[in-house]
């Protein structure tokens, strides 16, 4: 069977699991990852994470010319790099790549630009690419329905180093029509990867919805499972918690 080809952007934190995840899935090639900097150039990440073969070229950002995807095809981008990155996602998606965005905070400016991409290209993006978490937001849609006078508070916790608000925690914030600034609380503390709870405040009850993610690999099979149904959509604006709405309503299991 053909394998997915994939490109990453980002070999941080995050972005190293995430090929990892790639690199252990059979049904994957791969095929490029591209970072800032020319740290580790032209090596292969696979070597770097201990494989002993060769895959996951590494590029510098500075190499992705007008070429750069023409001449090294994949079939999706995955970006776990920073928000610069969607400035280079108009060459990806005219040389027809799906584009996989996890970043979890953007300017209006580059929502705008995604949003203008999908008109003719298959894009996703989703601040929490976790299968748990977009599961925990259709839930929570579902509960302010059942309960719509209970008071609902947001809180997200992280690692310390984490400078910006939840993406995740304002995307349920959206979902939810709760005002950002009111109802979203940060704790920022040691090494957590990323936690997320919606309290749900009756008189005589409280109902709590909580996700952790435990492992950043958790990442790498919600960046998976995100490319596998972009495969022969047609072009447009994807999110994880729509795909699994949608699952729920044709009664199709998430995991
Ligand atoms: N949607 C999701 O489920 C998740 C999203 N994230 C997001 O992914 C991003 C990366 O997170 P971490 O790996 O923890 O950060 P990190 O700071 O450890 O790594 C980011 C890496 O990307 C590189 N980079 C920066 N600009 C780049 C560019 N234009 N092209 C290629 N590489 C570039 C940096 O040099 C760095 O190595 C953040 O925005 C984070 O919030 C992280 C975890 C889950
Ligand atoms: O920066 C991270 O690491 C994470 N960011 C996300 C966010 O801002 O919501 C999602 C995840 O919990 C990890």
């Amino acid at each position: 069977m053909k394998k997915i080809r994939v490109g990453i952007f980002g070999f941080g934190k995050t972005g190293k699991v995430i090929a990892n995840e790639f690199l252990n899935d059979s049904q994957f090639a791969l095929t490029w990852v591209v970072r800032k900097g020319y740290a580790d150039h032209h090596k292969y990440a696979s070597r770097l994470l201990g494989y002993e073969f060769d895959a996951g070229k590494i590029f510098s950002i500075e190499d992705v010319d007008n070429d750069f995807f023409r001449e090294r095809p994949v079939d999706a981008l995955v970006d776990f790099s920073d928000s610069s990155g969607v400035y280079l996602y108009k060459k990806a998606a005219e040389a027809g790549i799906s584009i996989v965005s996890a970043i979890s905070k953007y300017e209006q400016e580059e929502i705008d630009l995604i949003k203008s991409l999908a008109k003719y290209n298959r894009v996703l993006y989703s601040p929490n690419i976790t299968l748990g978490i977009n599961v925990l937001m259709v839930a929570a849609q579902i509960l302010q329905k059942i309960a719509p006078h209970a008071d609902i508070e947001i809180v997200e916790e992280h690692f310390k180093g984490k400078r910006e608000v939840s993406g995740t925690a304002k995307r349920i914030a959206n979902l939810l029509g709760l005002n950002e600034e009111e109802h979203l609380n940060s704790i920022r503390v040691g090494g957590i990867v990323g936690r997320h709870e919606i309290i749900f405040g009756m008189p005589n009850q409280t109902i709590r919805l909580q996700h952790e993610s435990i492992n950043r690999a958790a990442f790498g099979q919600g960046a998976i499972f995100a490319v596998k149904c972009l495969i022969g959509q047609p072009p447009g604006l994807y999110t994880m918690e729509t795909i699994i709405a949608e699952m729920f309503r044709q009664n199709i299991p998430v995991y």
